[in-house]
């Protein structure tokens, strides 16, 4: 009976649908981020790989592990697979988009709400004994209605947030992505923009473009340095997006308003780092998905994944369909 490995603990109805198709799973359980040699070692007398949390899929991964026939990652980034080295082994390799689009730009709200009323360093300051009477001109936020609100990548979950800013607060809608997007301007009224524009024009950036060479580092301080004073910039994509050391400065020194972080680099994020006694800041542990149905459903597609690459037939969330076309 061929083997799967899954490499976190994942839902019953997921394993027992792999189980069902005939496959034997193993699950990681350890509490802990897995070495790529550990990761290796674990893959060895398996033909299929579950794999969820950050692992690097590269050449050397991929040489190590021949036998592989799959590779289902359970998140629809796949910043860590490179996909040349995958073409080149001829691994198909699958994610999870949609499924958890609304769920992630819930989180992206989240964060732009509550960085405007300064929610968490709120909730600190109550621990701390500071809530002893009531101060008109203390703990003043700022409103979002009728704000302009700039996506830096209009894709599935850029786009689930432009519909909340818009349904929600009224909020004006502009955008900048590789392509336009004639919908959402005709259905949001959203304006398609320069990055720089983007940058000088928005009272709040939200980042959801994915991690590529392209992308890495593209919010440091000149970018900052664009932006409005009272500017919160949002990102829920992935914390190599900003320069850190950039953005502790922009936030230290006024050049933006503040920051709401579901993504950090490294993660999990140092709990000594002072982004997190900032009171402009508010970070979450990568939690954009972390809902009980999304990730229901990421577990599923995931596994209905790696059952058909295990089965030889095309894994419908296919990333890299070239494999299948030089077959
Ligand atoms: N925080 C979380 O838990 C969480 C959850 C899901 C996804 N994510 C991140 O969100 C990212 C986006 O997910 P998605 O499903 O919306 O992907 P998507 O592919 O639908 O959207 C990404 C958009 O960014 C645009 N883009 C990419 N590079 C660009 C560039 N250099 N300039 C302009 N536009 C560019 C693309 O054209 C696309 O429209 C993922 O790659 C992942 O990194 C994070
Ligand atoms: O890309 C995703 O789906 C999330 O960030 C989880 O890795």
């Amino acid at each position: 009976m061929e083997k799967v490995l899954v490499t976190r603990q994942i839902s019953d109805d997921a394993l027992a649908l792999i189980r069902n198709s005939g496959y034997e799973v193993r699950v990681y359980t350890e509490r802990k981020n897995i070495s790529q040699d550990e990761l290796i070692k674990m893959c060895e007398g398996h033909a299929g790989l579950l794999s969820v949390g950050p692992n690097k899929i590269d050449e050397r991964f991929l040489s190590a592990c021949p036998q592989l026939k799959g590779i289902a990652l359970m998140s629809v980034g796949f910043d860590k697979v490179d996909l040349n080295a995958a073409n080149k082994h001829r691994i198909p390799i699958s994610n999870t988009p949609d499924v958890l689009s609304e769920a992630t730009a819930d989180t992206a709200f989240l964060l732009m709400l509550s960085v405007a009323r300064n929610a968490f360093y709120m909730h600190k300051s109550i621990e701390r004994g500071e809530w002893n009477f009531f101060d008109p001109m203390q703990n003043l936020g700022q409103e979002l209605y009728g704000k302009t609100l700039g996506i830096l990548g209009l894709g599935r979950i850029g786009l689930e947030m432009a519909k909340k800013a818009k349904t929600a607060y009224n909020m004006n809608i502009i955008y900048h992505n590789r392509n336009r997007n004639e919908q959402a301007e005709k259905e949001l009224d959203a304006r398609y923009l320069s990055f720089d524009e983007l940058l000088q024009q928005s009272d709040v950036v939200s980042v959801h473009v994915n991690l590529t060479e392209e992308t890495k580092g593209l919010f440091d301080m000149e970018a900052f340095a664009k932006m409005k004073p009272n500017a919160i910039f949002i990102n829920t994509a992935r914390g190599a997006i900003h320069n850190e050391v950039d953005l502790l400065s922009a936030l230290q020194n006024g050049t933006i308003w503040g920051a709401g972080l579901d993504v950090t680099n490294p993660e999990p994020m140092d709990r000594n780092n002072p982004l997190l006694n900032m009171e402009n800041v508010c970070v979450l542990p990568h939690i954009g998905s972390a809902t009980k149905e999304t990730r229901e459903k990421m577990a599923m597609m995931a596994a209905e994944n790696i059952v058909a690459a295990l089965k030889g037939e095309r894994m419908p969330q296919v990333i890299n369909a070239e494999v299948y076309e030089s077959l």
